[in-house]
């Protein structure tokens, strides 16, 4: 699909993928690290041209041995290079890295004392811990990350990651050993350097804020990915609009013979007088991403509510079950959306009727606080649902999955539960397709499906009525016969991609608006 960028692989599959390459004689591991440490220290000198002055920090395994990897290529490239390294045998690979290397230059302690005494910088790598962390790091270690992270300014700015910041973990993107309320002063990298594919660790919070430019190096295991790729579940990032033409404009566009009913007709529910905003920032969202049709439907009290603008939508008073089934027997109607502004008590009354047509369906707002307090709603979602939790609702959905989420067990290294795995779950359970919303959002389909979405750098987009307009948008989609997996995904960058074009001041009623123009981007 061409939603979707590049895979992303877990900690566990990429070692998968190493022994298979390694096992299969298409590259020793030695070969790889090599590989490995020269791609990177290519990406650090084409970030810094200039040669410099550079301190590598290795740690005692592989991570290490690709730092002792970067410091050669960097000293023959004319950089000056001080190594701090562990005085600790390493594996084979990394030993003969470390052997390599101190055939050039000393290494010294790797403590902060010796960092800190160190003469200032250009740049600093850290390749101290890689994938294979499996406990929060040493309080030594820690003195050092802490100095790293700080607002030094002989540190700021300057760091590169290989593979990760040390102490990540690339399967989840916590920190091991770092309370959140200290994560400002954990290491902010420049630049990530990983290996042939991102981690779901560069893509979660906060390992994404910590990552910096992520890049990848392709050291040439790809075709070792591929060969095995059905025997893993699919997850990937979602590609920048600009990335994921050309096939979006065919999605999108409409085409000369159709008319309005081809692109199918969104049913909106409102609810009581006083709360329709959210509703009809719903309503306008699906209208401006081509929903042939969209009729706004609010118990009759709150018609007079919803007079003004847009003419183009229809109004259509909706006072109980029996009057949305009458009006859900028209078959041209595709898509449904509850939640924004409707009232848990009137979500909860319409939701068994919405649920019985099987209709596309979007649940959010309100629809997901009526499913979390009625477990027999929950029974009755299916896999052409969509829900839409923040992480509160989510938390109130699924109370135990969240929980593990946030489990201390995992600051010690024993359990790793990711957003990945929760929406996951969250999806297996509920049999619909599960939209985790956030700055990482993930979208989850009952088949195992699984794709994130980045919108970091939108952060404007945490404004009231964000959410309704996603839903909307979303709605529109599912309208439009766009299967809910991918109406999810596409929603989550569409909407985004608005907020991108707005910029600083966007409120939610600007998102609708700027759809257009984001349409005219892509071409549609
Ligand atoms: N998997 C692959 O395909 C490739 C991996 N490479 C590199 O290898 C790295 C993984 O190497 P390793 O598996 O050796 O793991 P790491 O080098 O990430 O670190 C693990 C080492 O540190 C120890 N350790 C773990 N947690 C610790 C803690 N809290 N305190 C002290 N010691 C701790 C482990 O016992 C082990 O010796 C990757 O991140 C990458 O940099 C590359 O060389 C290229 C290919
Ligand atoms: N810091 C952030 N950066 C990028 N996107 C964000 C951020 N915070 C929230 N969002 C997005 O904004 C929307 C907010 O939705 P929601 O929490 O339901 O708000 P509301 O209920 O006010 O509409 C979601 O799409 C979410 O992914
Ligand atoms: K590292």
């Amino acid at each position: 699909m061409m939603l979707f960028g590049s895979e992303i692989l877990t900690t566990a599959q990429m070692r998968a993928i190493e022994s298979d390459a390694i096992d299969s004689g298409a590259a020793t591991g030695l070969q790889l690290m090599e590989r490995a440490g020269t791609l990177a220290a290519g990406h650090i000198r084409l970030a810094n041209p200039k040669p410099g002055r550079a301190v590598i920090l290795c740690g005692p395994g592989n991570n290490g041995g690709d730092g002792y990897v970067v410091a050669r290529q960097l000293h023959h490239a004319g950089w000056s290079v001080r190594v701090l390294g562990l005085d600790n045998m390493p594996g084979p690979d990394a030993a003969h890295m470390k052997a390599l290397w101190q055939e050039l230059g000393p290494i010294h302690p790797l403590s902060d004392e010796q960092l800190h005494g160190e003469a200032p910088a250009d740049i600093y790598v850290d390749a101290i811990f890689g994938t294979g962390l499996t406990r929060p790091a040493d309080h030594r270690i820690m003195a050092i990350l802490k100095r790293l992270g700080s607002d030094d300014p002989r540190y700021r700015d300057k760091l590169y990651a290989i593979d990760c910041v040390s102490g990540l973990c690339l399967d989840c993107g916590a920190m091991l050993g770092w309370p959140d309320d200290q994560l400002s002063r954990a290491p902010h990298a420049r630049m990530t350097i990983a290996f042939d594919s991102p981690k779901p660790g560069h893509l979660l919070r906060p390992g994404c804020l910590l990552s910096g430019q992520v890049v990848i190096a392709d050291i040439g295991i790809s075709a070792q990915r591929r060969a095995a790729a059905t025997q893993r579940q699919p997850l990937h990032a979602i590609r920048r609009p600009g990335d994921a033409a050309p096939g979006l404009p065919r999605l999108l566009g409409k085409s000369p013979e159709g008319h309005k009913y081809r692109h199918g007709h969104a049913i909106i529910v409102a609810g009581a007088a006083g709360h329709g905003g959210a509703a009809r920032l719903s309503a306008r969202a699906a209208l401006r991403l081509g929903a042939g049709l969209v009729t706004l439907c609010p118990p009759q009290p709150a018609m007079p509510e919803h007079a003004g603008p847009p003419d183009a939508l229809m109004r259509r008073p909706i006072d109980d079950g029996a009057a949305l089934a009458d009006l859900l027997t028209d078959g041209r109607i595709s898509s449904i959306c509850i939640g924004p502004g409707c009232g848990i008590n009137r979500a909860a009354e319409l939701l068994p009727t919405a649920l019985q047509t099987r209709l596309p369906c979007i649940l959010d707002a309100d629809a997901l606080s009526a499913i979390a307090r009625d477990d027999s709603l929950l029974a009755q979602l299916h896999d052409r649902c969509v829900l839409t939790p923040h992480e509160g609702e989510f938390s109130r959905l699924f109370p135990d999955i969240a929980a593990r989420l946030h489990k201390a067990e995992h600051q010690a290294g024993k359990t790793c539960h990711s957003r990945i795995d929760a929406t996951r779950d969250a999806s297996a359970r509920s049999g619909a397709v599960v939209l985790l919303k956030g700055p990482d959002t993930v979208v989850a389909a009952p088949t195992g499906e699984c794709c994130i979405h980045s919108a970091l750098d939108v952060p404007w987009l945490a404004t009231a009525g964000s959410g309704d307009v996603l839903a909307g948008m979303a709605a529109g989609l599912l309208a439009r016969a766009i299967p809910p997996f991918h109406a999810a995904g596409l929603a989550a960058l569409l909407h985004a991609e608005a907020a991108r074009q707005f910029g600083p001041g966007l409120i939610a009623d600007d998102l609708p608006e700027q759809i257009p123009s984001v349409l005219r981007a892509l071409e549609v």
